[in-house]
């Protein structure tokens, strides 16, 4: 039998710096406690970059004007079969504060091993291998 795919929409939000925010999955969601890229699922009729813009809106009061597609990954969870849609988000406004209580953090390398925080999702490290080997 194949699973459903859950369509699931990722922001990588870059500042001037060209740092990366990465947040940290609150209490009461599968993998609570793990770092990932912020975002969500997609929601009927949505766009990625639709459900992005709600998304960071309501998990971290930023407004998105503009992402670019960077890749679709997928990953097979025992919860869920993902696709996640990466999308750069270079244009935004706001100061990104955590919403659902979620820790935040602003990550300076896109180095694997020299990003502080622990334990990452197994796709965002698969994520932030795609920005390493693509230079972003
Ligand atoms: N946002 C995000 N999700 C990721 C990443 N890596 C990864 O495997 N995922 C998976 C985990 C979840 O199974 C799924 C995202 O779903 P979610 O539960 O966070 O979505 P949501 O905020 O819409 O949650 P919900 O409360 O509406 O159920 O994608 C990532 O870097 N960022």
């Amino acid at each position: 039998m194949t699973r459903p795919i859950t369509e699931v929409a990722v922001g990588i939000i870059l500042r001037e710096n060209n740092d990366y925010l990465l947040a940290n999955r609150p209490i009461g969601k599968p993998y609570a406690g793990y770092w990932e890229f912020p975002g969500g699922k997609i929601e009927q009729g949505e766009s990625p970059h639709q459900a992005l813009v709600r998304e960071l809106e309501e998990e971290l009061g930023i407004q998105v004007h503009q992402s670019h597609a960077f890749g679709v990954i997928e990953h097979d969870y025992p919860h869920a079969y993902v696709r996640l849609h990466l999308h750069l988000v270079k244009d935004w406004t706001g100061v990104p504060s955590g919403l659902e209580n979620q820790e935040l953090n602003w990550q300076a390398s896109r180095v694997l091993t020299n990003c502080a925080l622990s334990p990452l999702l197994p796709a965002t490290i698969s994520i932030i291998e795609m920005m390493q080997n693509q230079g972003v």
